[in-house]
């Protein structure tokens, strides 16, 4: 039987589609014809294929009961006729069936017999013009099987509930983990090699299906409990939220929804095979039982039932490996299918369009731009449906099909009266699961607002969050009452700067040990009295689950990890002991640790180019227009990067600068230029290190070296995602060799890395444009300072009440001798550029060609060309260099210790 649990992609869309705890995760569509031909009788679930957008247009039939029929019976008619409906059109369903649903056994056991003509019902789905929604129907199984006129024959069985049994995962691609059996709140043994082979992990890739029974093998249990309880199809709300994130127009505040809206963009869009992390982190968040826990003979999981409860995770795994999703689908799936208070839909509906929402979750990070991205990344997973296809909501069209009447002047005839300028619009559904973001550098009102509007999840850099939180007692009071707390990049929350807020929005998820009282509030503030006194007052919960995510793992932290140092347990806690001030409720949380030796992702490939200084600019030049691709630099300092970036421009080069003192408006902004370029070039300090998700970053160069090892795995982690290739270069001076040395010992390297190979013929043309860029960019800079210094002195001035010597501020040239001398060199410089800029669009204009190569000739010399350009394997802006990508070349490469063994050999000989 081919269940979707099988497939993870399925268990995503379990997760969105399914319908609470009850439901099993099984939801496999009728047969295919190639799983037609098992001879077999085979069952699968009876799938409900809906269409919201038809569904008005298809008169619902009415079938006449018997009246003895049991009413789970008459359901599963009402199903089955209703799948029909929703499934084909009448004449379709004529076509490929030669039999209704016949008449009703009273035993019950074959209900309902259906015959297909047609081999799939795929053909059905595809007149409809795709595939809508497939629906589980609860309780029914449906036995096909050959009716030896070469069809098939379906039969609706009831389902016998099933059998809740926990199966071990294998251990097919997680080679790093251990076939044994680890209880829960056991440490999971770490790889002792984590560099695994790249032929490893493409075999890993090639073996999809076989990594799809790994999914179905994690937990059934646990899986069918994390399925999420949308009621999907007529719940999905485009309610709307505020999104601060892309907002070109300062003024107008766009408001985006949050709800769910596409679901299946999100899991077609990636392929998904659940990551290690994911696979071990879920079951345990979700249901506390380790995917590996010890099996008994029936097959069922032996795990002590005390221990089985959602758990707290410290989860270490490298970069790109997928802990966002790890973290957030357990979040999802409890609220999903948590609604304590309703059972029906609508009456959800009205609950939540009413009432503010109560904090469900609270995921803290170290970096605006990460804090946004991973509320992207959240609404991305609960997105439902695909609009453009009539999918799952289609709310506004659906609203247009019910009052698709002309306006009261005929106007807009014939368009859903969403759509008709003037008419009333539908009231928006509000969202399934709202989520918000608060980070600093953004408007502060908006913020608020959103807070009072109340939201599930809330996703936060820990400073602006507390300034809030101070002065609402809302908000704190909210916190205290949370069900998730997630810290994300841990070990960067707690380096200096973050902690002290951190702290303080920590200390509200504790639970007090003595009876609740209220402080003593300030007398004289019965307003603070009472806020406070309701902060005080509230419990935090007993079953807040904490996630403490990350790719590394500071050495504190890890001390107190290996001296199990949590909260209440003895050992001394440091400065910034983040494991000391969390108030885990578990008493031993689980610790993931999965993390490769060294920290680097095995698909990343690094290389050196070693320079001057002063020709670092030179040679970054000279790699991004030799491997062309989305390059990441990190650079030291802001002004590096003050200085970088228009030298770029001027050699034009698409360079987008991101550090700390640009409006948070603009970092945005240059973030989504850059991921949309796909030759984009992003300079960035150390606020782009971590956590950033950037599709297809190709290469991260290290301009300057980081300072820490953990510094270098994040940044590397840019580029070489989810198991995708990547590539990083130091670029180190001879200032720096030592330094570089220190950071491949600290990250336990003994090899040298290889040398990234330099065509010379090229660097005299680069060399040339890069000198005048320079020459440009220091007369604009001296220019832009002069600008500066006089409006500083001005201000100065003014607030001084001082008049200012006319001279002081006058550009012209001065009579005094004095000011003339200090002003002559910048007027030259500035002078100098229209004539500088003409001759570097000139040297830009010229090609650039590899040692040999001729351009008029390219048949002939030293080097030929005319093959590579005809089969277009040439670099496009450099004649002679081929289109190989960086990571590749290092590959190709021998080692410098294969090349002196080489050498050996031969000496020897
Ligand atoms: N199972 C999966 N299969 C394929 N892609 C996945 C899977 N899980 C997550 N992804 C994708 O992999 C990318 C990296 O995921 P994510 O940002 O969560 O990594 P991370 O482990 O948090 O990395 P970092 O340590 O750098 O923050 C994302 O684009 C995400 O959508």
């Amino acid at each position: 039987m081919a269940l979707e649990s099988e497939d993870p992609r399925a268990f995503v869309l379990a997760q969105l589609k399914g319908k609470g705890k009850k439901r099993s995760t099984a939801t496999a569509a009728a047969p295919t014809p190639e799983s037609s031909v098992v001879k077999k009788p085979t069952s699968s679930k009876l799938v409900v294929a809906k269409k919201q957008k038809k569904k008005a247009a298809l008169a619902p039939t009415k079938v006449e009961e018997p009246e003895s029929a049991p009413s789970d019976v008459k359901r599963l008619r009402q199903d089955a006729l209703e799948w029909k409906l929703l499934s084909a059109q009448p004449e379709d369903f004529e076509d490929n069936f030669e039999e209704d649903i016949s008449t009703l056994k009273e035993d019950g056991s074959s209900k309902t017999t259906m015959t297909r003509k047609s081999d799939t019902m795929t053909n059905l789905f595809d007149n409809e013009g795709g595939m809508m929604m497939l629906e589980e129907v609860d309780g029914v199984d449906v036995v096909w099987e050959e009716d030896g006129k070469g069809g098939k024959k379906a039969t609706l069985i009831e389902a016998k509930p099933k059998k809740v049994k926990q199966i071990p995962i294998k251990a097919e691609s997680s080679k790093k983990q251990k076939a044994a059996s680890i209880a829960p709140g056991d440490k999971m043994e770490k790889p002792k090699s984590n560099k695994r082979k790249r032929s490893d992990i493409e075999a890993d890739s090639k073996d999809a299906v076989k990594a799809n029974v790994d999914t179905k093998d994690i937990n059934e249990e646990s899986l069918d409990d994390v399925e999420m309880a949308s009621e999907g199809k007529d719940e999905e709300g485009t309610g709307e939220e505020e999104d601060e994130v892309d907002d070109d127009d300062e003024d107008e505040e766009e408001e985006t929804a949050t709800g769910v809206k596409s679901l299946s963009t999100f899991e077609r869009a990636k392929n998904i095979t659940f990551d290690d992390i994911q696979r071990q982190a879920i079951p345990l968040a979700v249901h506390g039982v380790m995917p590996t826990a010890k099996k008994n003979k029936k097959g069922e999981t032996e795990a002590d039932e005390a221990e089985k409860r959602d758990r707290d995770i410290v989860g270490v795994a490298e970069t790109g490996s997928g802990k966002t999703l790890a973290y957030s689908l357990p979040i999802l799936n409890w609220l999903l299918s948590t609604d304590p208070s309703t059972s029906g839909e609508q009456e959800q509906f009205a609950r939540r369009a009413k009432a503010r929402r109560v904090l469900s979750a609270l995921v803290l990070c170290p970096t605006r731009e990460l804090a946004l991205q991973v509320h992207k990344h959240m609404e991305q997973i609960v997105v439902a449906g695909e609009e453009e296809e009539g999918g799952l909501v289609a709310t506004e069209e659906k609203v247009g099909e019910e009052v698709n009447k002309p306006n009261v002047k005929g106007k807009g005839k014939g368009k859903p009266m969403s759509k008709v300028k003037g008419t009333v619009k539908a009231p928006k559904q509000p969202p399934l699961v709202s989520i918000a973001s608060i980070v600093g550098g953004l408007s502060v009102q908006k913020q608020k607002r959103l807070l009072a509007r109340g939201c599930d999840i809330l996703v936060a850099t820990p400073g602006r969050l507390w300034d809030l939180g101070k002065e609402d007692s809302d908000l704190a009071t909210d916190i205290k009452r949370i069900k998730f707390l997630v810290i994300d990049e841990a070990d960067r929350m707690i380096e200096t700067g973050h902690f002290a807020e951190l702290e303080e929005i920590v200390a509200l998820t504790e639970r007090k040990k003595g009876p609740t009282q209220a402080t003593n509030a300030d007398e004289a503030d019965p307003t603070f009295k009472r806020a406070t006194r309701e902060v005080d007052l509230t419990e935090a919960r007993d079953d807040m689950q904490t996630f403490v995510f990350s790719a590394t793992l500071s050495k504190d932290l890890q001390t107190n990890l290996k001296r199990g140092n949590w909260r209440g347990r003895k050992g001394k806690g440091g400065k910034n002991d983040l494991l000391q001030r969390l108030d885990f409720r578990d008493t031993k949380p689980a610790l993931i640790d999965i993390s490769p030796e060294g920290g680097l992702v095995a698909t990343l490939r690094e290389s050196i180019v070693e320079c001057l200084n002063t020709d670092k600019d030179l040679y970054l030049y000279y790699f991004l227009l030799r491997y062309p691709g989305r390059s990441l630099v990190f650079v030291g300092s802001i002004d590096g990067i003050r200085r970088i970036t228009p030298l770029f421009e001027m050699l034009k080069v698409p360079v987008y600068p991101l550090h700390s003192q640009l409006q948070q408006k603009q970092r945005l902004k240059n973030l989504d230029r850059f991921a949309s370029s796909s030759n984009g070039v992003l300079i960035a300090t150390d606020v782009a290190a971590r956590g950033l998700d950037i599709p297809s970053v190709d290469h991260v160069i290290h301009f300057q070296l980081p300072r820490t090892a953990d510094a270098y795995i994040h940044r590397s982690g840019r580029t070489a995602r989810a198991r995708q290739d990547g590539f990083s270069l130091q670029m180190v001076s001879p200032e720096e060799r030592g330094m570089q040395k220190a950071l491949m010992k600290s990250l336990g390297r003994t090899n040298e890395l290889p040398e990234l190979q330099v065509e010379p013929g090229f660097l005299p043309k680069l060399r040339e444009r890069v000198r005048i860029a320079r020459e440009i960019e220091k007369a604009q800079h001296a220019v832009k300072k002069a600008k500066h210094e006089k409006s500083w002195l001005q201000e100065t001035a003014e607030a001084m009440d001082i008049d200012l010597d006319s001279d002081l501020l006058s550009d012209e040239e001065s009579d005094d001798e004095i000011a003339r001398s200090r002003k002559k060199p910048k007027q030259r410089l500035r002078d100098n550029v229209p004539r500088l800029r003409d001759e570097l669009d000139a040297l830009l204009a010229q090609p650039l060609m590899a040692r040999g190569v001729s351009a008029k000739y390219p048949t002939s010399g030293s080097r030929v060309v005319i093959d590579d350009l005809l089969s277009a394997t040439n670099n496009p802006q450099m004649l002679g260099a081929s289109t190989t990508k960086a990571h590749e070349v290092v590959d190709a490469r021998p080692t410098l210790k294969k090349v002196r063994k080489f050498i050996s050999k031969k000496g020897k000989k």
